[in-house]
């Protein structure tokens, strides 16, 4: 079947044109349509209207600095506490927050939002060298369309290039893109500080004893996604990402100024995480949601893709390996009086997560007493 050959109101084309040719969302764009075929339009429950947000301000505070928890040396204990705290208040609420003075230069940043760009702009042959299939090593760099695809019902209007980093710069050499590793990798590495300081000061504000290697070892995956959100003509009518919760610890997230990244606050409605110039928000993941025995809020959120401009966003997911035991820290149910989750591998838990579609918040259920 010649490309010009696809029907888009078929639901069998459209798989066949994104998906299987690999041409992506990106290709479908490109091909100029003006409304979104029906295997994109999602029920109106999931469509997300930037009118229905409630105001933010009883839930997201304006973005922490943290340098003091970054300093070396003479540190200024007091300010350092007070930083904890804020983070631990801010995982508590909403589990969204911005941080700045992070140690993430704007150049690194800038240079990861434009190698996402980059890539995504090149021809179809060259991201279809990484598909699953096609992958030169298919666990840990890949790159795709929509959440799960063959599970969803309803497509999402994003495509996306995955990378694990296993802490091998030579992996690094031999299988990333080589148009976007660089800048993947010095986004990773210079945030590598600050995920240790904030994981740490977020387990610690939990109040029992925990050492760093055990804190270290939530934090031995690593994935950078370039996220790629095209213009989309009708943005209302679809979603650029499902809601969900994140699978990590802790996700590490860089947004460009276009905005359309909404959270659920509780049960009080979604607010908008608003673009900051040189902030990074961070969100709480199942995992920590688990660790922290509850307290930690792994929020429900969501993206919309916009009617005029390509967004990109590059999250760095910070989990750990699959033989990692997680469950509520020790001494933890104790002092809280209740046990909300249960011990598992960490490995059982993703598997759970990425056998199924975007689900909101049920993916915790699996982990729940
Ligand atoms: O693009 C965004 O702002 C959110 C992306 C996201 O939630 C994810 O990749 O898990
Ligand atoms: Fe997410």
């Amino acid at each position: 079947m010649g490309d010009i050959a696809f029907d888009f109101e078929k639901e069998s084309d459209v798989f066949e044109f994104v998906v299987k040719k690999g041409h992506g969302v990106k290709g479908l764009a490109d091909t100029g349509l003006t409304t979104v075929p029906p295997r994109y339009i999602h029920p109106p429950s999931e469509r997300i209207d930037r009118k229905d947000t409630i105001d933010s301000a009883p839930f997201l505070s304006s973005p922490i600095d943290i340098s003091a928890l970054l300093e070396e040396g003479d540190v200024d204990s007091e300010k350092r506490s007070e930083v904890s705290k804020k983070l631990c208040e801010a995982a508590e609420k909403l589990g969204f927050f911005q941080v700045v003075n992070h140690g993430v230069s704007h150049e690194v940043m800038e240079n990861a939002k434009r190698a996402a760009h980059f890539f995504f702009n090149q021809p179809r042959e060259r991201k279809l060298a990484y598909s699953k299939e096609n992958s030169p090593c298919p666990t840990h760099v890949f790159c795709g369309t929509s959440f799960s695809p063959q599970a969803e019902k309803s497509l999402e209007w994003k495509d996306y290039l995955s990378m694990v980093y296993i802490f091998d710069d030579e992996h690094v050499r031999k299988f990333w893109p080589e148009e976007c590793r660089d800048a993947a990798v010095a986004y990773l590495k210079s945030a590598d500080k600050m995920i240790l300081a904030m994981l740490s000061a977020l387990l610690k504000g939990l109040g029992v004893e925990i050492d760093d290697s055990t804190i270290r070892s939530y934090t031995g995956a690593r994935a950078v996604n370039m996220n790629f959100y095209p213009p989309c003509p009708n943005p209302d009518l679809t979603v650029g990402v499902g809601r969900h919760s994140d699978l990590a610890a802790l996700t590490i997230l860089l947004q460009d100024d276009i905005g359309g990244l909404f959270v659920r606050a509780q049960d009080k409605g979604w607010i908008e995480i608003p673009p900051v110039e040189d902030a990074l928000v961070i969100n709480v993941g199942d995992t920590l949601e688990i660790l922290s025995n509850g307290r930690y809020k792994s929020a429900e959120h969501r993206a919309l893709a916009s009617n005029t401009r390509a967004r990109v966003s590059v999250p760095i997911f910070v989990s750990p390996i699959p033989p990692t035991p997680v469950g509520p820290l020790p001494g933890l149910a104790e002092k809280d009086g209740k046990t909300v989750y249960r011990q598992m591998l960490f490995g059982e838990y993703m598997e759970n997560y990425f056998g199924n579609g975007h689900q909101g918040k049920a993916t915790l259920d699996f982990a729940k007493v």
